[in-house]
């Protein structure tokens, strides 16, 4: 029979929901398939993001990842006494969300609260999440809600904090001056008209960003007693070249600072959760290669992974989703001045440019 715990009444089940990715080489094409039906992607762009994948073995590192934070998901949610079911779905590959809320649903679950492994508003990372949440659940008798958008809650903060601080002492290490890197906050670049739409119901994907840089780099300033200077560049950049997505491009950026004077960098992913094909490839090869060609002291701090203030933050969220739901009011942790994510958010919240009527859960 399916129950629920106190404290995450009315949910009965948890649900990690996350992009997927290829396990083996003959995975890669159809996976690719997935991810860009319909989105106008050109060919070129998708046989050099195959070579990424292919240069690992044909695996994407994104899955282990999603297993490891389960794991970490399960063992917190045991430490406080919950024994609530936590599945796990796919957007674009195995295990898809499809397939798991179906399961969810045939052993009697009804309230389902989601846990994206995306943590900012825009289309690709807020909308088109519970876009594929309304398709998947469509056959099933589910309710499906979604914890806030989280970037801004302190948990994910401390993550990024500690692997900055980590990246710092590395970088000292191996003999460079750390007062004066650079720190440059990256995350993946999406199409300027995407940002825009972000800003209809939220601060947006960019203004999300800066709150959460800011506030990283205030922390680690704190800490270390130095005023650190830091920057956002972003990464993975696709669609055709005339169309404008957000600059300046991390490599772009590199060279920037070395005609600025700086010596060192740390490349904060804050736009992550997960040390996926992005950061390996785009970041760890690509602007690794970039930094080393320039003469610049480089390294890439930690994603928050399963550092346990992000662990402990998703639970706290899902149990503050619970009171809500519950008609209750409970506290929402934020980083001082920035936006609280929304658990349902406003109708016009990250629109679908290409298909506006597209149906997705957890709005207005
Ligand atoms: C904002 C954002 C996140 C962060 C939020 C989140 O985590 O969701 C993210 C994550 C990811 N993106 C990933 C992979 C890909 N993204 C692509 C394409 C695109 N991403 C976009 C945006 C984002 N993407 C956009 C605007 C496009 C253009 C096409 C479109 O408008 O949709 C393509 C197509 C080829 C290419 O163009 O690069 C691939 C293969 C993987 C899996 C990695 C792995 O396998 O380890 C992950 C975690
Ligand atoms: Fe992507």
């Amino acid at each position: 029979m399916v129950t629920t715990t106190p404290e995450l009444d009315p949910y009965d089940a948890l649900v990690l929901v996350s992009f997927g990715g290829p396990e083996k080489p003959e995975d890669v094409v159809p996976f690719l398939r997935n991810v860009t039906r319909g989105r106008g992607i050109p060919d070129e762009r998708l046989e050099e993001v195959g070579e990424h994948y292919y240069s690992f073995g044909g695996k994407s590192p994104i899955n282990d990842q999603c297993r490891a934070l389960l794991a970490a998901l399960r063992s917190e949610l045991d430490r406080r006494g919950i024994d609530t079911p936590i599945g796990w779905g796919n957007r674009n590959w195995e295990p898809y969300l499809t397939d798991t809320l179906t399961s969810l649903d045939r052993a009697g679950h009804r309230r389902v609260l989601a846990i994206t492994t995306s943590a900012y508003p825009s289309y690709s990372s807020c909308r088109q999440y519970r876009e594929n949440l309304y398709d998947a659940a469509q056959d099933t008798a589910l309710q499906v809600d979604r914890i806030r958008q989280y970037a801004t809650h302190p948990g994910f903060v401390t993550a990024s904090v500690d692997a900055t601080n980590a990246a710092l002492d590395q970088l000292r290490a191996a003999g460079a001056d750390v007062d004066g890197t650079r720190l440059i906050f990256v995350t993946h670049s999406i199409p300027t008209a995407m940002e825009d739409a972000s800003r209809q119901a939220t601060r947006g994907y960019v203004g999300w960003h800066r709150a959460v840089a800011d506030e990283v780099a205030r922390q680690v300033s704190a800490e270390r007693g130095t005023d650190y200077r830091w920057d956002l560049a972003y990464c993975s950049r696709s669609g055709p070249p005339t169309q404008p997505w957000l600059e300046p491009d991390v490599n772009d950026h590199l060279a920037a600072c070395r005609d600025d004077g700086v010596a060192s960098v740390v490349l904060v992913p804050i736009g992550f959760i997960s040390d996926h094909m992005e950061v390996i490839y785009d970041l760890d090869t690509e602007a690794a290669a970039t930094a080393e060609k320039l003469g610049l002291g480089f390294v890439r701090a930690a994603t928050a992974g399963t550092h346990p203030a992000f662990v402990g933050a998703l639970v706290d969220l899902a149990l503050e989703r619970a009171a809500a739901a519950r008609g209750e009011t409970p506290q929402r942790p934020v980083i001082p001045g920035a936006e609280v994510g929304a658990d349902v958010c406003a109708a016009d919240c990250c629109l679908n440019l290409r298909q506006p009527d597209r149906p997705a859960l957890c709005q207005r």
